[in-house]
């Protein structure tokens, strides 16, 4: 998350608008295998699978949140731009998904247009794996400071991952050796701007509910607006059934996605979440959000891991075992289904460790 300098040129999160009971988690504890912060970590990512990740009093941590500052700056600047200009940055589905994608693309349940604007960058040409495309000026010129963000995020990710495979009693590398930074993948970094809700009439969804198809996702954003469906209420939509995450300075908020519900045989939790109108008068503010999308590499085996704490596939007909699937398949079908209809948005995962009764 952002710096409290950030939060500072905005008005406070509404004091009457209640807000998810999220476990905030120390970043330097975690460093030091504090064993009460990675349970705290482990639970959060079963439970409701977000948390918040409190960056401040570690050098890293501290390192990140000067790198989100600056790239939430330079998001105001892309969004900034014209839509002549823009339209030179499109993105291109279902090829090539970098770029701009405009105000209005997708629909929201209503079937009316969303209202958020976003730019795509992929970390495989920020680093080099694929050759750079032509950035517009606010990124060309800025290349250090997306480089600076990913070299402070990648401990924070390796970090998370190693917690969880030790929390499953797994060897630390098991869920990164799924998703190095050197091998090639569909990871991206989200620059997203939603609208001043002004006139205050216009208090539609900015982004629409879903879940993160990838591993981990560190997102920074500094007003309200996003919301997680609660756990209890996956068959009932209502408006009663989404709470809001409060955003505070130094913090990440951190979310488990459907790479990671997958390989643990459903105990990791993926949640829909979805981006509405910030709450009061933060909704007269234009709202901007960095979120590092972090995919599985292109050729990692989606089965189910073995071993450990997962439930075994044996005595578990319950959960889809994708069979010899690779990361990019996998992903190109969950993306077709979806837009095909053939598939809902749901939240996945939260079934107990092997056997625990709960
Ligand atoms: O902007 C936000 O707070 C959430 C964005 C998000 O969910 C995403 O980019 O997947
Ligand atoms: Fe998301």
């Amino acid at each position: 998350m952002a710096s409290a300098t950030k939060f500072s040129h905005y008005p406070p999160f509404p004091k009457d608008v209640p807000s998810a009971a999220l476990s905030k988690v120390s970043l330097a504890k975690l460093f030091t295998n504090d064993v009460d912060e990675a349970k705290a970590m482990f639970e959060s990512c079963r439970s409701i699978g977000f948390f918040l990740l409190d960056l401040s009093g570690h050098e890293i941590g501290e390192a990140f949140v000067q790198d989100i500052d600056r790239v939430l700056d330079i998001t105001k600047d892309i969004m900034a731009l014209s839509d002549e200009k823009k339209l030179e940055y499109l993105t291109k589905p279902p090829k090539r998904l970098v770029g701009y994608e405009l105000l209005g693309s997708m629909k929201i349940e209503t079937i009316q247009p969303d209202r958020c604007d976003f730019f795509m960058l992929s970390r495989d040409e920020l680093n080099g794996l694929e050759s750079p495309p032509d950035y517009p000026p606010p990124i060309a010129d800025n290349l250090p400071a997306f480089t600076s963000y990913l070299a402070h995020a990648q401990p924070i990710l390796e970090l998370i991952c190693r917690v969880l495979s030790t929390s499953f009693d797994w060897p630390p590398p098991t869920f990164l050796s799924k998703q190095p930074v050197t091998s090639k993948s569909s990871t991206s970094i989200r620059l997203m701007k939603c609208p001043a809700a002004t006139p205050l009439a216009d208090l539609r969804i900015s982004l629409v509910p879903h879940t993160d198809m990838g591993t981990i996702t560190l997102l920074a954003n500094v007003i309200g607006g996003l919301e997680i469906l609660r756990p209890s209420s996956s068959n009932g939509e209502t408006k009663d059934n989404w709470e809001h995450v409060k955003p505070e300075p130094n913090c990440l908020i951190v979310n488990v996605g459907d790479a990671m519900v997958q390989w643990s045989g459903g105990v990791l939790r993926s949640n829909v979440h979805r981006v509405t109108y910030p709450p009061g008068a933060q909704a007269n503010h234009d709202r901007f959000s960095v979120a590092y999308l972090v995919r599985a590499a292109a050729d990692a085996d989606m089965r189910r891991l073995n071993g450990g704490l997962i439930p075994d596939v044996e005595v578990d007909g319950d959960v889809d075992d994708e069979v010899g699937m690779l990361a990019a398949e996998w992903e190109n079908r969950k993306s077709m289904a979806l837009i095909q209809g053939k598939d809902r948005v749901k939240s996945t995962g939260g079934r107990p460790l092997k056997g625990e009764t709960r």
